[in-house]
């Protein structure tokens, strides 16, 4: 198309050829506006939505500090924020196109041009309405261009967050030869461990050194922010110490795949996690993707005394519990998350704050699930309740990233017990 309008006219071709790096600049401008505009779209649309999964889970919370109002007025602006984001970004996508019609003044032009060629003779009029087709058939590829190019633009915030996403790294990372542990009697020892969250940051655990036998349950207490959760996920491996070595009945647990590593730790604690499901999904949930056995959820949900009162729900264990288990009492989704760890049957168990207040019945429940529970396992307790304390074998204090020791003597004994308390570690 191009050779012939240059055969035709090369003054005409030449003319045209101007007006396109012309569209070009016009159009990556424009591009440029609309990928900054969609940019901010993005950043509206995802604080908005962060800011509902918060609030409208804690709306018991919102109402119970009239916050209503505030919370209204907070969503208000994030919703405008948005609207007025999406709005611009609406506005530019109407405009673009509306810019690149202007191409056709540039056709105009080149008639005027041709117009005044052909009143000085060097040109006739059939070549100018055959340059003119010519041109008409090349616009619509350049239009076409300049929309993919826009199309572009708009998609690149989105490419680039979701890329963002994928160059997270790992904080841990899995061996090619890592083994695949079937069996574990529980054996825990911590050698040496040191960990920090930062470089900038003080240790939170400072070459720490525990051994848990198989079997016993020991218990750590210790001031808040001592880093008692830190030592939990550790041992889970969702971040590796600085230095020293966690084993599992003499395994050094970076030498083991995660999937297994994990399936042999139950955690249970006061921040239960329940997702929106069935009671038998949200029991067997660590067979989610396989088949959950149906028999074990049973067996599992009696003796973690859940049994009693899943059957009086609507449909029993396919009764759906909501979003994060709304529809059940504390009790109750407490009773569910031993229920799901009686189901996973691990070796090690770690009860983190797992014994939360509740009504006397229900604690009552829950503490007979509990102390089933932690029957044969080793057993890692988590607390500040002197009650679960009171159940450990050895008591451990984790404080400037060291752990001590308590002599049985400061449990027994109701001097020691009161100073305990008075300190403030257990209530
Ligand atoms: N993801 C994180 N990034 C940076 N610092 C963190 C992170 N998690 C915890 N910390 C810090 O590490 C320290 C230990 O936290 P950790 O949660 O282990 O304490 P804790 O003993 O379990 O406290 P509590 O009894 O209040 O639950 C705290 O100072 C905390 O601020």
């Amino acid at each position: 198309m191009m050779m012939q309008m240059l055969v035709i006219s090369p003054t005409l071709s030449l003319i045209s050829a101007m007006i396109v790096p012309c569209m070009v600049l016009v159009v990556t401008f424009l591009g440029q506006e609309l990928r900054k505009i969609s940019k901010e779209a993005h950043v509206s649309i995802a604080a908005l939505s962060a800011y509902l999964n918060e609030v409208l889970p804690a709306i018991l919370f919102v109402k119970a500090n009239n916050a209503q109002s505030c919370e209204n007025t907070r969503f208000k602006r994030l919703a405008l924020m948005d609207y007025n984001a999406r709005l611009k970004k609406k506005k530019m996508k109407a405009l673009i196109p509306q810019v690149i019609q202007a191409i056709y003044f540039g056709v105009l032009s080149i008639l005027c041009a041709g117009s005044l060629m052909i009143s000085r003779g060097s040109l006739d009029r059939y070549s100018l309405v055959s340059f003119v087709t010519s041109l008409l058939f090349l616009i619509q590829p350049i239009q076409d261009v300049g929309k993919a190019y826009n199309e572009w633009r708009q998609g690149e915030p989105a490419a680039e967050r979701l890329l963002a996403m994928t160059r997270f790294k790992n904080k841990v990372v899995e061996k090619p030869d890592a083994a695949d542990l079937d069996r574990v009697t529980g054996d825990l020892k911590f050698c040496d461990v040191s960990f920090g969250y930062n470089d900038d940051m003080a240790l939170v655990l400072n070459a720490l050194n525990l051994h848990i036998k198989s079997g016993e349950i020991v218990a750590i207490v210790g001031p808040s922010g001592g880093g008692k959760t830190t030592l939990v996920k550790l041992l889970l491996r969702l971040y590796d110490p600085i230095s020293g070595c966690i084993l599992i009945d003499n395994h050094n647990i970076q030498n083991i795949r995660l999937a297994s590593l994990r399936r042999h730790v139950s955690v249970v604690s006061q921040d239960i996690t329940l997702f929106s499901g069935t009671v038998a999904e949200n029991i067997g949930y660590r067979d989610l993707t396989t088949k959950i056995d149906m028999d074990r959820v049973k067996h599992a949900a009696q003796t973690a005394h859940a049994d009693e009162f899943i059957k009086k729900l609507p449909e029993g264990y396919k009764t759906n519990i909501g979003p994060r288990g709304s529809t059940l009492s504390g009790g109750q989704r407490q009773r569910l998350a031993i229920a799901r760890a009686f189901y996973q049957n691990s070796s090690i168990l770690i009860l983190d704050e797992a014994t939360s207040s509740l009504d006397s019945k229900s604690e009552l429940l829950v503490r007979q699930a509990v102390e089933r529970l932690m029957q044969n396992r080793t057993v890692l307790v988590i607390s500040h309740r002197l009650e679960t304390v009171m159940m450990a074998k050895r008591v451990f204090l984790l404080d400037n990233g060291k752990l001590k020791e308590l002599p049985q003597s400061t449990l027994l004994d109701g001097h020691h017990k009161d100073s305990l308390l008075s300190s403030g570690l257990v209530i």
